[in-house]
């Protein structure tokens, strides 16, 4: 697979593979994924005229090995849907789906089980902890399940428990710890099995802001020290854009654009995308790699250095410090220049990106 992350082309294994997939709930649900005039129709018209919801709509993407894949839109939008079609917590109604390159449709009952136990785990906006047991143990359920031994359940309960910061409450009950305690056990049960894929539903919705921001800084925390591969669904825009690699954004069952946070904002696909991301402090999210220009002759030698993933708030404040445009340097190599034009043009929204003078946009 290739992506653009932060603009730079890397091949990436996929973990899910997705095509045309649907899922429709209703009466005859399977004529309609076929059937182009019906799959044309909106989800009103379409209710109207088949009692039918289609919550999932000709999706198509991948998820690469260590990426963190946020799937967001508003209410309603197949979100939900959508995510748990990948481990056939819901039957999709059609198309094609793969783990590590294995089919999951037709994967028998045995092995759903052992995709769902082992290497694909979810953890939930409503922590589903089960209300009479410790901490500990809530931890070891999913263990448990697997038929591990008590002994070495415990150690590795006990492991991921200080991993996400519980130590010293492995005795409590759910019902004696905070909200943001309760999700880190939540999240601490999925991790204990050491799944290849974590997939979160809208895990810190609940969560007041402050708590919420301190999970979402235990997750890049979590996936940066190990790298695992995750699917993350919210509603929240800034969240996406913190979380995100590449961010799907949904509408009526479309993915109505797929890009890197950088390229939602920066180039969004339509007007629908466009009004989504209006609010965005852009210059945190734009990068100077795809704020610049060529350097003139005279410039490469002079001005303050920045990475390409350098924001482009971060390069104001070099630029204003210094008087002079910064250099963008990429492996000791002058690649661009920023100045304030180019920054302004950004902050104000009038400034093309190199995402959309390339193509380089990914959109389904
Ligand atoms: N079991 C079901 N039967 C019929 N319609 C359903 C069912 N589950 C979901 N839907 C419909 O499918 C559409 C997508 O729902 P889904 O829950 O996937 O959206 P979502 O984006 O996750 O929303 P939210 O953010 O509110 O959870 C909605 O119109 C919903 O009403």
């Amino acid at each position: 697979m290739t992506t653009s992350t932060a603009g730079k082309p890397t091949t990436v294994e996929p973990v899910f593979s997705v095509e045309g997939l649907w899922k429709v709930f209703g009466p005859k649900a399977e004529r309609i994924p076929g059937d182009p005039e019906l799959g044309a129709l909106n989800a009103a018209e379409l209710r109207a005229r088949t009692g039918c919801t289609a919550a999932v709509r000709d999706v198509s993407f991948e998820v690469g090995k260590g990426e963190v894949f946020v799937v967001m839109g508003l209410s309603g939008s197949g979100k939900s849907t959508l995510v748990r079609c990948l481990t056939r917590l819901i039957e999709p109604t059609a198309g094609t789906l793969a783990i590590d390159g294995e089919d999951v449709r037709a994967m028998d009952r045995t092995r759903l089980r052992e995709l769902r136990r082992h290497r694909a785990s979810m953890v939930f906006q409503h922590f589903g902890l089960l209300p009479h047991r410790s901490v500990l143990d809530n931890v070891a359920y999913g263990l448990e399940i697997q038929g591990v031994g008590k002994g070495e359940r415990r150690k590795k309960a006990q492991e991921v428990v200080a991993k996400v910061g519980l130590e010293g409450m492995e005795q409590r009950r759910p019902g004696q710890l905070s909200g943001g305690q309760q999700q880190r056990v939540g999240l601490a049960r999925a991790l204990a099995v050491d799944p290849e894929v974590l997939l979160f539903d809208e895990p810190f919705s609940a969560l007041d802001p402050l708590i919420r921001r301190d999970m979402q800084e235990e997750v890049i925390r979590l996936h940066r020290e190990e790298g695992r591969t995750m699917v993350f669904i919210t509603h929240d825009l800034n969240e996406a854009l913190r979380l995100g690699d590449r961010i799907a954004l949904m509408r009526d069952g479309r993915i109505v654009q797929l890009g890197t946070p950088e390229e939602i904002v920066g180039s969004p696909a339509d007007d629908y995308v466009r009004e989504f991301v209006r609010d965005v402090p852009r210059e945190q999210v734009m990068t100077v790699r795809t704020a610049m220009r060529p350097a003139g002759v005279d410039e490469a030698g002079q001005g303050p250095a920045l990475v390409p993933e350098a924001t482009v708030s971060e390069a104001i404040e070099a630029v204003a410090r210094s008087g002079f445009p910064a250099r963008v340097m990429d492996d000791g190599r002058c690649v661009g220049v920023v100045d304030h034009e180019r920054l302004l043009g950004v902050v104000a929204g009038t400034q093309s990106t190199a995402a959309a003078e390339t193509g380089s946009k990914e959109v389904v």
